[in-house]
């Protein structure tokens, strides 16, 4: 990250984008879309977050096509970020780790979006494949959109919110670890300011919302402080209006590189 700068690029194959690119609304257009991105910008960021929806549309067909694209993030040396949200009962969640976290399957990632909240210890399995492997997890604690607030806001019993019980189990489980640990949190760049430490989780914080969702990279020190050099942005439509150019999506990734290395300071 420190070398290519902390950007990560969303590959969302929405059907406008894909109309805009001249490519058909099928698995074969968003394979085309996908894998564009990936040699574009696969070289030059930190990071891609293929996001699942967009191949699942396109059923199995859509599936084997992020199979490939994983596949295309692991030649081209960027890690993938999976953008799954995946959470369910302890159970079914080890089925989860392994299809998604678990040695060379077809669909492992080097990381996965999981959502905490059937409660943060149902995400046992994930986790502990996560540290077997090598792998991270990027955990939903404060996300980009308005709704979020109404779940994540919520205050126990003793006065914390859900957001902040999030953030402090994720930390327990990274303490110790240097420079960070394989526990994630997403932290929208859209929220404004928040009182949950994230300096203290000592994990990466992935933050959505730059451009379409009207972050600017200057929220980013407003949200994060003195943890936004631990911040691994992430932005999709943004970079992507600018294909089906290869040097298009190449220069606007890198244009956001700099906006973002400028106000996190890393
Ligand atoms: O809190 C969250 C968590 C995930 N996302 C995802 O990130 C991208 C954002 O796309 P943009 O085009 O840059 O708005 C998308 O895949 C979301 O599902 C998020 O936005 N907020």
């Amino acid at each position: 990250m420190v070398a290519r700068g902390p950007l990560c690029v969303g590959i969302d194959p929405h059907p406008g984008l894909l109309s805009a690119w001249d490519l058909p609304l099928s698995a074969a257009g968003v394979e085309r879309f996908a894998r564009t991105v990936v040699e574009a910008v696969g070289p030059s960021v930190a990071a891609v977050k293929p996001q699942s929806a967009f191949f699942e549309v396109f059923g199995s067909a859509g599936i084997a096509v992020l199979e490939r694209v994983l596949a295309d993030c692991r030649d081209v040396g960027t890690l993938s970020v999976l953008d799954a949200k995946r959470g369910d009962i302890g159970s079914t969640m080890a089925a989860y780790a392994t299809a998604y976290l678990t040695g060379d399957g077809p669909l492992a990632a080097d990381s996965l979006t999981v959502s905490p909240f059937l409660g943060f210890g149902s995400l046992a399995p994930a986790v502990e494949a996560a540290l077997a492997s090598g792998r991270g997890l990027f955990v939903l604690a404060l996300t980009s959109n308005p709704e979020g607030p109404q779940v994540q806001h919520a205050v126990d019993e003793s006065g914390r919110t859900v957001a902040a019980t999030i953030a402090a189990q994720a930390a327990e489980i990274n303490v110790g670890a240097d420079p960070l640990g394989s526990i994630g949190l997403v932290v929208g760049a859209t929220i404004g300011s928040t009182d949950v430490d994230l300096a203290a989780v000592n994990g990466p914080l992935l933050a959505p919302g730059l451009g379409a969702q009207g972050a600017t990279a200057e929220d980013l020190q407003r949200v994060f402080g003195d943890a936004r050099r631990n911040v691994l942005a992430t932005s999709s439509r943004d970079v992507l209006q600018h294909g089906p150019s290869v040097g298009g999506l190449r220069d606007a990734a890198a244009r956001v590189v700099e906006q973002v290395r400028a106000a996190v300071g890393s």
